[in-house]
């Protein structure tokens, strides 16, 4: 992708007049302020209507810039035809071209957009072509940078526009085609072709020229991006260029969605880079104009709608973002204020990086469905191209002065060889001169007899050498091409024949196999299995011809190959496209590459040259010498050759061999004048002879070719041709049927892997509905506005305040209600106290009264009257009773006495227990009201604190001021 820029102030020397003819200069930056314009006011039939807001987007009626330096972005629309299925579900048309550049929506005719050009359902795409692509191709072969590329929701028609197929070549074949008519146009200066292509799948770059070139670097130097070790292909002709790509195309992710059982996963830039300088000797700082063309044909944008599982769907979500970042990309080009534009979020942008940021030419050509069912996804597409029509470029010439240029390259390696070749003839013709000095006859007598046999050996040597210059010369000189137009002849007298001519007519393109017919088992896509002229264009009145067009062509050959390689299915069709593809530069195609041994020392050195003349002689002679059958041999690359593929190498390896005879001619020619003025020369006659014979040979070669051209023309199909035919179409049905097999077994395993996942599926949206209501409660209390808030919380804080206010006033009722209790307590205690005061001076009295009287008692019993007989006792007792009952209360009304006042003791010791027990848990109670208070005026000081910092962070917001006060009338009350 790297190209060099030319600095964008420069005049646009022969570009300008392609510019003012493009459809691209009919925008130009002017035209900014016209393309939101309503047209209202141009009688249009939705001026009429005041209901809705009207969204037109016009660009008719702009001027051309003055400059002409600046110029937008091409941007048209194409609509493809409803397809069948569409038809079949009944689809109504949701959008509409109405005239040349305006799409209007169907159920909603304000909604319009205006394009450079917009392209009906029966456009051809050679029309899209002239109109959209032509002359950025033009101005790429004038050293002006071009990109083209499709953009648009997946089977909305993208590859149909870029690739086509064999009735209606896309933009792609069609641009190769036209590159290689402008150089046939353009005789005064001579050009060199590289080719690349590469993919983007999945975020990863892989070189579809070279299978083993995957998962490639971008870089960048100060000429741009460019992918590190991608390879490049010297192209010689359309049917190179085209064949190159169709190898390409067999490595591409090809897969079947259900909008597109062809669906392209990834993207594809092609580009050619084109180097031409003036014709003839260039001097040595003569700048080489050097400029990329790229053909890029998106991935189909994937909506929600697709119910895509696995591998499809990680190729659905790259694609997306990728286009999703193109599309931020260009709205920030756009917007004119970005100063930071993503390139790097994508390889996508990154390689296209030099385009987008307006170094070249670029067309966006949108493909849209008509359908309703997918209305909503070609509106997003028009606001899309609506976006990007307004980014602005610059296009300028690309020159390079210095040698790296490739054609530069070739042409001094040319000069140089040419020299050396000059200086070896004239080695050869200076020997008779030398024999004709009358000085030197005896010397070179004398040397030739001592050393006619060394001399011998080293014209040998000479002339061999003279043959690999010529071969080398010759090589180099076939990778440059020039116009075969008349005045070639006049301008390059002194090299006749050495250039390859190359006459690009429409019957390069028809290289594709379009015999080889698709066998896709849908209904949608059982296509006609008819012959068609090469070239002709679809007839697209209707939509059954349209269908007739679809699947013939080579892209859908090769998707079929190499379709569903995401699943595994493969086909051995790489394997032989990777052999074609590793011959080295330059690989015009070809059937093998046979090594023969060759005869002449010419042939020799080009096929150790490996040139595409030299391989192509080779299998012409191989052709030559092998019998019919062994050229059709099943075995052979060549089956995978359809008859006008083997005309068009036919054609070629004819074109070549009259090259070399022509060639051979003129050197005959020069021999011979030689000759005339030599007779004697021995050398010149063999060397003549030699090419006699060649040419001979070689005419041979040719008639033979001719004959094999007739033979194998489509009218004359052979039997053995038709027998192979039903046998390749039998292995593409059987492969076809495993395939399906195949599918079939990966259907059952998806289906139940679908089971699973939507059973999973089913909790993982539970808590994603959980999740979101818990993110729509934090939203709102997220959007609830700030002053809201506050308020929200000071009235918080005066709820707390209340609650706080009357707990504390129930606290202190309580703690009133244990002072009270605990002063009565304290009364009854202090009564109490009393009470047992007298109560045990009471019994203290009793106690000195007991033990007067049981000291009396002993005392009475130990006197003699009381040692009397027992009859006597029993007297003697009721005398002490009655003695007792005499002098005071008797010792057991004492005793009962006692027990009462000790139990009435033991009482009052319980009673003062309670009491202390009662006032020990009043006492704590006390406390821990006591504690409570402190508590809560700790906390009513902490509200304070909170209040003052929301006031702080307030201001002096009024309300707030009456909060406070509020508050601290609160607190006031409460302290
Ligand atoms: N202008 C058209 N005329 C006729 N048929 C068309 C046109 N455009 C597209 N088609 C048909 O519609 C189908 C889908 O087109 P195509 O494969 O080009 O879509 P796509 O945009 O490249 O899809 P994807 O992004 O999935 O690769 C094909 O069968 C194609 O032949």
């Amino acid at each position: 992708m790297a190209s060099g820029q030319g600095p964008k102030s420069k005049k646009l020397g022969p570009v300008s007049t392609r510019v003012a003819k493009s459809p691209s200069s009919s925008t130009t930056s002017s035209s900014k302020q016209y393309l939101e314009t309503s047209i209202d006011g141009q009688s249009s039939p939705a001026s009429s209507s005041a209901r809705s807001k009207p969204q037109y987007f016009y660009s008719e009626n702009v001027h051309l810039d003055v400059e002409r330096s600046k110029e937008n972005v091409t941007v048209t629309v194409r609509f493809r035809p409803l397809s069948p299925r569409e038809i079949r579900q009944g689809e109504d048309i949701a959008w509409y071209a109405d005239g040349e550049t305006i799409v209007r929506n169907e159920h909603n005719p304000t909604t319009a957009y205006a394009y450079d050009r917009v392209f009906g359902p029966t456009t051809t795409t050679r029309h899209v072509y002239d109109i959209a692509a032509q002359h950025v191709v033009s101005g790429a072969m004038e050293g002006v940078n071009g990109t083209i590329f499709a953009y648009g929701v997946t089977s909305s028609g993208k590859t149909h526009t870029m690739h086509g197929d064999q009735r209606s070549p896309g933009i792609i074949p069609l641009a190769v085609k036209d590159a290689f008519s402008i150089i046939q146009e353009t005789p005064n200066r001579e050009f060199l072709l590289r080719v690349s292509y590469l993919e983007i799948y999945n975020e990863v770059v892989n070189d579809l020229l070279n299978p083993a070139g995957q998962n490639l670097r971008i870089r960048e130097d100060a000429q741009g991006t460019f992918v590190e070790g991608i390879k490049e292909e010297v192209v010689l002709s359309p049917a190179h260029a085209l064949s190159l790509i169709a190898a390409g195309e067999e490595h591409r992710h090809v897969g079947s969605t259900n909008f597109n059982l062809l669906s392209s996963r990834s993207h594809t830039i092609f580009t050619l880079t084109i180097e031409s300088s003036p014709c003839g000797e260039t001097g040595e700082g003569e700048a080489v104009n050097l400029s990329q063309l790229n053909l890029i044909d998106l991935a189909g944008s994937e909506s929600s709608k697709a119910e895509t599982t696995g591998i499809r769907r990680k190729e659905g979500s790259y694609i997306n973002k990728s286009l999703l970042t193109l599309g931020t990309v260009i709205s920030k080009l756009t917007d004119g204020k970005a100063n930071h534009i993503p390139y790097r979020d994508s390889k996508l942008t990154r390689l296209l990086q030099s385009s987008l940021s307006g170094h070249g030419r670029v067309s966006l050509i949108c493909t849209v469905t008509p359908a309703s069912s997918s209305s909503e996804e070609t509106h997003n597409t028009l606001k899309f191209a609506h976006r990007a029509k307004h980014i602005e470029i610059q296009a300028a010439q690309n020159k390079i002065i210095d040698e790296k240029s490739l054609i530069k390259k070739y042409q001094n390696e040319i000069r140089c060889l040419k020299e050396e070749l000059d200086q070896l003839k004239r080695g050869i013709v200076t020997v008779p001169q030398l024999r004709d000095s009358e000085d030197d006859i005896v010397l070179l007598k004398q040397k030739l007899e001592d050393g006619q046999f060394k001399l011998q050996s080293r014209l040998e040597q000479e002339e061999e050498a003279k043959a690999a210059l010529l071969g080398r010369i010759q090589r180099l000189t076939k990778l440059i091409l020039v116009s075969t137009k008349a005045s070639q002849s006049s301008r390059f007298p002194h090299r006749p024949g050495l250039r390859r001519r190359h006459s690009f007519g429409e019957e390069e393109l028809a290289y594709l196999p379009y015999k080889r017919r698709d066998l896709i088992l849908d209904d949608e896509n059982i296509d006609m299995y008819a012959s068609v002229e090469p070239n002709s264009e679809a007839n697209e009145d209707t939509v059954k011809e349209e269908k007739k067009t679809r699947k013939h062509g080579l892209l859908n050959w090769l998707k079929l190959r190499k379709r569903d390689s995401g699943l595994g299915t493969l086909t051995n069709t790489s394997d032989r496209s990777s052999g074609m593809k590793s011959t080295s530069i330059p690989s015009t195609p070809r059937a093998d590459q046979n090594n023969v041994p060759t005869e002449s020392r010419l042939s020799h050195s080009l096929q150790t040259e490996s040139s595409p003349s030299a391989d192509l002689l080779s299998d012409a002679r191989e052709e030559k010498e092998a019998p019919e059958e062994n050229i059709f041999d099943p075995e052979t690359p060549l089956t995978s050759i359809k008859s006008s593929d083997r005309i068009d190498l036919l054609r070629e390896q004819q074109k070549i061999l009259s090259g070399e005879v022509a060639l051979h001619s003129s050197a005959l020619k020069r021999l011979s004048d030689e000759a005339a003025r030599n007779p004697q020369k021995d050398q010149i006659h063999f060397e003549m002879k030699r090419l006699k014979d060649d040419i001979n040979e070689k005419n041979q070669q040719i008639a033979f070719l001719e004959k094999k051209i007739a033979d194998a023309s489509p009218n004359k199909m052979t039997d053995l041709e038709i027998m192979q035919e039903i046998d390749e179409l039998t292995a593409q049905l059987n492969e076809k049927s495993f395939e399906l097999e195949v599918k079939a077994a990966d259907n059952r395993i998806i289906q139940e892997q679908l089971n699973q996942k939507i059973s999973e599926c089913e909790g993982l949206q539970e808590t994603v509905a959980s999740l979101k209501q818990q993110l729509a409660d934090t939203l709102e209390l997220r959007n609830t506005p700030k002053d809201e808030r506050l308020a929200q919380e000071v009235d918080d804080l005066k709820h707390k305040l209340a609650e706080l206010t009357e707990s504390k006033e129930q606290l202190e009722l309580r703690n009133q209600k244990l002072a009270e209790e605990s002063s009565y307590a304290k009364g009854l205690a202090s009564a109490a106290a009393v009470e047992l005061k007298a109560l045990s001076e009471e019994v203290a009295k009793l106690m000195n009264e007991n033990e007067r009287l049981s000291s009396e008692l002993a005392a009475s019993k130990s006197s003699p009257s009381q040692r009397k007989s027992t009859i006597g006792m029993r007297n003697g007792r009721r005398e002490v009773i009655s003695k007792r009952t005499d002098i005071g209360p008797s010792a057991a009304e004492l005793k009962r006495d006692l027990a009462i006042s000790k139990e009435r003791e033991l009482s009052y010791e319980a009673a003062l227990l309670e009491k202390d027990h009662r006032e020990a848990e009043l006492h704590r109670r006390v406390e821990e009201s006591k504690q409570r208070e402190a508590y809560l005026e700790n906390e009513l000081a902490n509200m304070w604190v909170l209040v003052a910092k929301l006031k702080k962070s307030h201001g002096n917001d009024t309300d707030d001021h009456s909060t406070l006060d509020t508050l601290r009338l609160d607190d006031d009350r409460l302290i």
